[in-house]
């Protein structure tokens, strides 16, 4: 287990992680999650004695870092693939952290197995594509055959293969009963591999919860409806007592709606129906929502809601490809 309790970093004016506690648990994968800037990588780092804490502790299965002996064997961290010799191959840098850490060189040859890198062990670290270095990186995380595991941000700039194997190898190392600890940006990634999540914004924790639970309660379900006779359905929803929101496109929404119902109110008043579909927030949706108090920093497009491309006097914008990628200090 991670416990922290309190845990507290200031640079400065910069309050970086602020009184958070909470405990991340074996046998699941507990995603971490916070917009940029939110104290993930700090967290992280002091929990692996990188970083001191002002205040607070946090302890590895009962124990500060640096008194445990032969840390790897406890703990296997992936925080920046970046951070290795590039001079050396990928076969000598894993050899030099067993070496340090009393672990048989045989367990080197069988997590270079493990990563798929056996074929490149002896090219050196500086030639690995972005991808290579992760495998590199998760290989020295498995090395000591750790109970506990971290990764900050594996998936970064992997393509969709790579994505597939690092989701795939952390629900591998939680179902074995590891403890398995992974921050991300990427909400729909975290969808598809945590079981728990802990959100932070600003340093603070926001939510500790279970994924089903996440989304239950920071998530809103509706009812989508498209009908060429608008009018006729807002005036028989009203006249049901039901609440409709317009959003635009001709779309009507209905918080909590029962898609039967509308759909035989709708039949009954002779209405046509282009879509009748139940909706829930995604987590990603959820996420923004829960953050948006704390988000630090701000997407800039200065562009009206209605703007459409291509129409003259309004900017050409295109949709973000991934929430998070436009995002500027405000
Ligand atoms: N060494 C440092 N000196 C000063 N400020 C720092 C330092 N490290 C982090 N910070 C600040 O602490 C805050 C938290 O940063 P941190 O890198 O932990 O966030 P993060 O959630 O990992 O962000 P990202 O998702 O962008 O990597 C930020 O405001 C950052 O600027």
């Amino acid at each position: 287990m991670i416990e922290l309790s309190g845990l507290t970093k200031r640079y400065g004016d910069t309050v970086a992680v602020n009184n958070l506690s909470f405990t991340v648990r074996p046998g699941i994968v507990t995603g971490f999650l916070g917009p940029n800037g939110a104290g993930k990588s700090t967290t992280m780092r002091m929990m692996l004695g990188l970083d001191r804490p002002t205040a607070g502790d946090v302890l590895i299965d009962g124990q500060h870092y640096d008194r445990l002996r032969d840390p790897l064997t406890y703990i296997g961290a992936l925080l920046d693939a970046k951070a290795m010799h590039g001079g050396r191959s990928a076969f000598n840098h894993l050899l030099c952290l067993a070496q340090s850490n009393g672990i048989p060189r045989s367990r080197v040859h069988e997590v270079l197995d493990t990563v798929g890198l056996t074929s490149v062990a002896r090219k050196k670290a500086k030639g690995f594509s972005l991808g290579m270095g992760q495998r590199l990186g998760i290989a020295g995380a498995l090395l000591g055959d750790p109970r506990i595991l971290m990764f900050d941000e594996p998936v970064n700039g992997l393509d969709p293969e790579g994505i597939h194997w690092i989701r795939t190898l952390m629900k591998s190392l939680a179902s074995q009963g590891r403890t398995v600890f992974v921050s991300s940006h990427l909400m729909s990634e975290m969808a598809l591999t945590a079981d728990h999540l802990v959100v932070i914004g600003q340093g603070r924790l926001l939510a500790d919860t279970s994924m089903a639970d996440f989304i239950a309660q920071n998530s809103r379900s509706y009812v989508r409806i498209r009908t060429p006779q608008r009018e006729r359905l807002l005036d028989v929803l009203h006249g049901a007592g039901t609440v409709v929101v317009e959003t635009g496109g001709g779309v009507l929404e209905v918080d909590d709606g029962k898609p039967e119902h509308i759909g035989e109110l709708a039949a009954r008043h002779q209405i046509v129906l282009h879509e009748l579909s139940p909706q829930r927030a995604s987590l990603e949706e959820a996420f923004m929502q829960l953050t948006a108090e704390s988000v630090q920093y701000h997407a800039h497009t200065d562009v009206p809601m209605d703007a459409s491309p291509g129409v003259p006097g309004t900017p050409d914008v295109q949709p973000l490809q991934q929430w998070g990628d436009d995002w500027t200090r405000s």
